[in-house]
């Protein structure tokens, strides 16, 4: 069975169990009226024990229909379907017995009252079964047929308007219920392609943002990723003046490597280094991402400042281990900047990009392949005049 088509199957159940609500009142008013109608013509214990029983019927099914929703229908279809059809069975017959025993005991004026309010019954039935077959004939059938047979019986005038009724609701439930039942099958379908639709739209939706999330050529985080993480976090931090890293790592001399080996060969080894940063975001809040160019950055919510230089430091020997040739410089090696934000809803996430980038510049000036920290905490200052972060 496809998925659609076990969809198909779910929800056709579903409407089953879910419309036969709808029938429950109808169902205890025509036996009330029966009641009344019939009571002097027939004994009253008789009366009340049929309607107790319809009424006890009428309350298993409803408790199994319940049951049913709140497993959220684990079962299979075709189970539910015969569950249902049991029910089904057992109301018609209830009506039905009570039809061909009360009709021969009434006038005609009543006897037509029995037989019409049977129809509408049948015709109720119709509506709430329509995605089961099974269902509706087992309800149908044994409802109608017996009043019927009882109308017929001993009275030979009545034997043709009885058989042209029986005849009559076997041609309606053979002829119209496929038909229409196809109708319905056809609205559920289209719904079940709509939500698959859906569904698919919405995972399309989900890779194209992931996708715009992420550098092509190195595939970790890209510059937007980076400035949407700093921007959570940095909302985050503000709550409670949390601490907030960010290392900025740039390789050295690598004009020189793509000037000597070629593009092609400068892009393998931005990958390389790509793949040995990304091992550094560790936890489930940091975030390494290709910052542009030849540069990364590496967001350390919540660290301190031993704590992001000690992660810094450990980044730099990592790429200094991976002893990727040079050209020039025999091994690429990385250059890293460390700044600490002690955030807060008036100071600028600018500023904490600022101190990382004058500490990269300095590991540059004081010679390469090392790890600069800015001097102090970034925190906010008498200059600050940052609207507050939303
Ligand atoms: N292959 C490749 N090269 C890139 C990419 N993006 C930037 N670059 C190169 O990275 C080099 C960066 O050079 P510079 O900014 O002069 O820095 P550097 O040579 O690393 O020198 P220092 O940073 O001072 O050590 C340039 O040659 C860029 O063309 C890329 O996506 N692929």
């Amino acid at each position: 069975m496809s998925e659609n088509d076990a969809r198909l199957a779910t929800e056709k159940v579903r409407q089953l169990y879910t419309y036969y609500r709808y029938s429950i009142p109808v169902n205890v008013a025509i036996g009330i009226a029966w009641v009344i109608v019939l009571y002097g013509y027939i004994p009253l214990e008789q009366l009340i024990s049929w309607f107790l029983l319809v009424v006890g019927v009428v309350v298993a099914r409803v408790l199994h229909g319940r049951r049913r929703f709140l497993q959220e229908f684990r079962l299979s279809s075709q189970r539910l379907e015969y569950e249902f059809s049991v029910g089904a069975c057992a109301m018609g017959i209830l009506w039905g017995v009570a039809g061909y025993l009360f009709v021969p005991a009434v006038p005609e004026f009543y006897q037509a009252f029995l037989v019409v309010t049977a129809f509408g019954l049948v015709s109720g039935g119709f509506v709430s079964m329509i995605t089961s077959r099974l269902a509706y004939y087992c309800f149908g059938f044994p409802l109608v047929i017996p009043p019927l047979v009882a109308l017929g019986a001993g009275r030979p005038e009545m034997v043709t308007p009885a058989v042209a009724l029986a005849t009559f609701v076997c041609f309606f439930m053979f002829s119209t219920y496929p038909r229409l039942a196809r109708n319905v099958e056809d609205g559920i379908r289209s719904n079940i392609q709509n939500e698959l639709l859906v569904e698919e739209l919405s995972r399309a939706n989900e890779q194209i943002i992931a996708l715009s999330l992420l550098d092509p050529l190195t595939n970790i985080g890209n510059r937007r990723a980076f400035d949407n993480h700093l921007d959570e976090q940095w909302r985050i931090a503000a709550r409670h003046q949390d601490l907030l890293g960010m290392v900025i790592i740039d390789i050295d001399f690598f004009k020189d490597y793509n000037d000597n080996l070629g593009h092609p060969q400068g892009d393998t080894c931005l990958q390389k280094v790509a793949g040995g940063i990304a091992r550094f975001s560790r936890r489930p809040a940091d975030l390494a991402a290709r910052y542009g160019g030849e540069e990364f950055a590496l967001l350390l919510p919540d660290t301190s400042m031993e704590g992001a230089a000690l992660v810094a430091e450990e980044l730099r020997q990592h790429i200094e281990s991976m002893a990727e040739p040079h050209p020039t410089s025999k091994i690429v090696t990385v250059s890293v900047g460390v700044a600490v934000a002690k955030v807060n809803n008036q100071l600028a996430p600018e500023k904490l990009i600022q101190a990382a980038d004058d500490a990269l510049y300095r590991a540059k000036a004081n010679g390469r392949n090392r790890v600069e920290s800015a001097s102090t905490l970034v925190e906010l200052d008498n200059q600050d005049e940052r609207s507050p972060h939303q």
